[in-house]
């Protein structure tokens, strides 16, 4: 169900290799079917063997680029990715209220795979107090878990035991993702009255660079096009499963997942 009319916005930092952040995003956007936007809020240096330099952008550039994006092309979804400062994201929630974005997706973006940090450690506060309760999803991974709740997380129960806290903290659905822990790739959606698990086979491949980004924006897409939350999920989990198996082993470390699998499958 592709519709190029419907947009959807990124507001997320530049990965110049093209396998995480705002570049991950815009693929993702174009494979589902919406017409992509982007608000960059920082430029980092990385390929796929890691980080090796960050330059945040400004308050100002940042406030503007939404608000010249909403004024004119309302998105039907919002993803925010890396946002890594204080000031960043006190901008970014105050600059979003103004607009009430719909279907708003936060990924807590906090480690680079290659294990630099994307997010400033006193960043943490503000992302707990102004974005994720703002969210219509929120999207941690393990590690972003761990430090959102103060809690290890170690197995499935724990995945359900943090997620419910992170739902407290006042987003309407939260999706708890398992790719850091052993066995199987599991993911669970909490929300009001939703508990749902989506499980795949652990795939033996390195190549995982932007597995996060590409299943936030896929959700993003989904929501834009107006599937619900569950089938959102569910359809993003097959996503980002088949972009894992036909990943690219390009670049000497971590190298990044196929946005655009399918379209080799109708070749
Ligand atoms: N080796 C793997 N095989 C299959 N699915 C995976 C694998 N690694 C991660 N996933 C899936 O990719 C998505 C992102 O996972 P995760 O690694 O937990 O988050 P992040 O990319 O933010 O670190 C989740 O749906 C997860 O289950
Ligand atoms: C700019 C930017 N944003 C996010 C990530 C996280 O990537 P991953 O999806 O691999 O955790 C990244 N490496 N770079």
């Amino acid at each position: 169900m592709k519709n190029y009319k419907v947009a959807t916005l990124t507001i997320a930092g530049s990965d110049c290799s093209g396998g995480a952040g705002i570049q991950a995003d815009l693929k993702t956007f174009s494979a589902i079917g919406t017409y992509g936007m982007s608000v960059i809020t920082a430029i980092t240096a990385q390929n796929t063997q890691g980080v090796f330099e960050v330059e945040e952008l400004s308050k100002n550039i940042i406030k503007k680029q939404i608000e010249v994006v909403f004024d004119d092309i309302e998105p039907s979804a919002v993803k925010i990715g890396m946002v890594s400062s204080p000031e960043i994201i006190l901008e970014i929630a105050n600059t979003l209220k103004k607009y009430d974005p719909k279907n708003l997706v936060v990924d807590p973006v906090m480690m680079s795979k290659s294990g630099y940090s994307l997010l400033r450690p006193e960043a943490k506060e503000n992302m707990i107090k102004y974005l994720i309760p703002m969210a219509y999803i929120v999207t941690p991974n393990v590690p972003e878990a761990q430090e959102i709740t103060g809690m290890k997380i170690e197995t499935l129960e724990d995945m359900k035991i943090a997620g419910q806290k992170i739902l407290e903290m006042g987003p309407k659905h939260v999706l708890m993702k398992g790719g850091h822990l052993k066995g199987d790739a599991i993911d669970v959606l909490i929300g009001k009255d939703i508990f749902e698990v989506y499980e795949s086979k652990r795939l033996d491949r390195k190549n995982t660079h932007g597995t996060g980004c590409t299943i936030s924006s896929s959700i993003a897409s989904h929501l834009a096009l107006g599937y619900g939350i569950k089938e959102s999920v569910a359809l993003s989990k097959i996503y980002i499963t088949e972009a894992i198996k036909n990943s690219f082993d390009i670049g000497h470390g971590v190298g990044p997942v196929h946005h655009f699998y399918k379209f080799d499958k109708l070749k």
